[in-house]
């Protein structure tokens, strides 16, 4: 199958490099870094990163208005998707997956990620047609199962956008997960809670359990584009970037995928930097 992303953006160096030759870029504009089959831009900060990631959407988009998209949800996203609406992006015939839900949250709670997707998405873009886990499925195998069936008759995933949990999980992948599993119900670490209390107030309200596409269903996507943002993430980058591919950080595993591209800003830059200062 071909994996193919449709849009560069602009560049100051490419090639292999090693740790020292891409700290001395860190400072210069939208350096790219090549890293096996990783492809990194390093660019200033969250809204430059949020502008160069709706540019890849929309150049996904206009080679193939029935794109079939995975979406995530999270803060890292969010100025994406609204360069996507100030660029009025077509997504009419577009059809949309969502990585991951909440376990028995209900649907109409503010903080599910479906009414994310509808305040950031699915009003204020309209696409074709979207699907996301739902998380109140009184059989939760059989959802998963259908949740699968549905992104392989839609013909699997075009482009798949993901953020990056500060432990190096991806969708609610936790360390430890295989790399080969599917969507399924799984436990959030602790970490990983406490960190979406910020959406909830209070850590006790944040459920524990959610419904994630696994890493084998993201691996099969054809075009990944990851989005990182703020030193929180440095070294979940580091990791992605020079750690072991190992389950331990889920981000690693994107290592083998062919098609990656990275977006960062100089935050979550910031370890690459300072490593290479040792
Ligand atoms: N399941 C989501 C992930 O898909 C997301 O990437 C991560 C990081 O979120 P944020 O972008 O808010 O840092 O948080 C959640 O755990």
């Amino acid at each position: 199958m071909e994996r193919t992303m449709c849009l560069d953006i602009p560049c100051v160096c490419t090639g292999m490099m090693n740790k020292k030759s891409v700290a001395s870029k860190v400072n210069q504009k939208n350096q790219v870094i090549h890293q096996g089959n990783l492809h990194l831009t390093i660019v200033k900060n969250d809204e430059e990163m949020s502008q160069a990631a709706a540019e890849l959407v929309l150049g996904q988009l206009a080679q193939r208005p029935n794109s079939v998209l995975g979406l995530a949800t999270g803060g890292t996203p969010i100025g994406m998707y609204r360069q996507l609406c100030r660029n009025k992006a077509d997504l009419s015939k577009a059809t949309t997956f969502n990585l991951d839900e909440y376990y028995a949250l209900p649907r109409h709670h503010p903080q599910s990620f479906f009414q994310f997707m509808k305040e950031h998405v699915y009003n204020p873009l309209t696409p074709l047609s979207y699907d996301i886990p739902n998380g109140e499925a009184a059989n939760v195998e059989q959802e998963c199962t259908r949740y699968e069936t549905a992104i392989g008759r839609a013909g699997g995933i075009d482009l798949q956008v993901l953020g990056v949990g500060r432990n190096g999980h991806i969708g609610f992948n936790e360390p430890g997960t295989s790399f080969s599993s599917r969507t399924r119900l799984v436990a959030l670490k602790r970490e990983t809670v406490e960190d979406n209390a910020r959406f909830f107030g209070d850590v006790g309200l944040v459920p524990t359990q959610a419904i994630t596409m696994g890493i084998g269903t993201i691996l099969e996507a054809k075009a990944i584009l990851l989005l990182v943002s703020g030193t929180v993430k440095e070294e979940a980058l580091y990791q992605l970037l020079y750690g072991d591919i190992s389950p331990e950080v889920p981000v690693t595993a994107l290592r083998l995928h062919p098609a990656v591209r990275v977006i960062a800003d100089e935050e979550a830059a910031s370890l690459l930097q300072r490593s290479s200062d040792c």
